[in-house]
């Protein structure tokens, strides 16, 4: 069953009188309670997709649904939870008080309550922030905030997590962590997650498919099933499944770049 439905989907920008057609033709449909990431080169559109899905930005041409309804009235209703490269947090609120902001705004105006489930002491808890409740984000190292910023969705009671390459802007060591923390705290709460990353092993790691898009203009060229088991731990990325799904994307990606 489709939850966000998107058909005929075009988007073009306007800069200094010259026309960028960012995306063309878009044409996909993510199941409720998915894991969705988009994967593509620099400039293919990701993010513009993510802002158009999440209401922040209207298509020209096409039409798009999400649990049947606009963007624009899905966003109304904070039904969405945005994650960006780096997460706002507001200086003068704790750890734990960063985290319920989310609650304490949207629950007015949600109708959707039932979704709003998830413990934000044991979300923070469960990405090894359970001693810095009361800590101040300039206590914080730069990944300590990006898990912040994702648990803060999770607990954020909407249904649709937004991930704008969340992992970005931290080292090697510190995005694995989080990707297994990701993970492991996905698999117990399904909300239905659109990811965009640069990343091909996280985007099989964390998955139930994989959406490859071309870019000028942006399009989907492919849209992978991973059919790896879950719960996914560490072992699956030795697995010789998850190395055929890195090298098939990692081939398909390279066909893209070099037509
Ligand atoms: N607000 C805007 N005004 C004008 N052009 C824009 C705007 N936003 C995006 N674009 C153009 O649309 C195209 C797609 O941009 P977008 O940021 O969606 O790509 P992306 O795949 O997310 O890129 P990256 O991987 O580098 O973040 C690019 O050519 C970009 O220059």
């Amino acid at each position: 069953m489709s939850y966000i439905s998107i058909s005929n989907l075009s988007k073009r920008f306007v800069r200094r009188g010259q026309w960028t057609e960012a995306l063309s033709s878009v044409d996909l449909n993510i199941a409720k309670g998915s894991f969705v990431s988009f994967i593509g080169p620099s400039g293919c559109g990701k993010s513009t997709l993510l802002r158009i899905i999440g209401g922040l930005m209207k298509a020209e041409e096409g039409g798009i649904k999400v649990g049947g309804r606009s963007p624009q009235e899905m966003q109304a209703d904070k039904q969405f939870g945005f994650v960006p490269q780096a997460p706002a947090l507001f200086p003068w609120r704790t750890v734990l008080q960063n985290m319920n902001l989310p609650r304490e705004v949207n629950k007015r105006s949600r109708t959707d309550l039932a979704e709003d489930e998830a413990d934000p002491i044991e979300l923070l808890q469960a990405v090894g922030l359970g001693d810095f409740l009361h800590a101040y984000p300039k206590e914080l190292s730069g990944g300590m905030r990006q898990r912040v910023g994702i648990v803060r969705a999770f607990a954020s009671g909407a249904p649709i997590l937004l991930m704008d390459e969340p992992f970005s802007a931290l080292d090697e060591i510190t995005r694995e962590v989080l990707m297994h923390q990701l993970v492991r705290i996905w698999e117990q709460h399904k909300k239905t997650v659109i990811f965009v990353t640069h990343n091909i092993q996280e985007a099989v790691y964390l998955s139930d498919q994989v959406v490859i898009m071309s870019s000028r203009p942006g399009r989907i060229s492919r849209v992978v099933d991973i059919d790896l088991p879950r719960p996914r731990g560490e072992k699956i990325i030795e697995s010789p499944e998850f190395y055929q799904y890195v090298v098939r994307l990692r081939e398909s990606l390279r066909e893209r770049w070099e037509a």
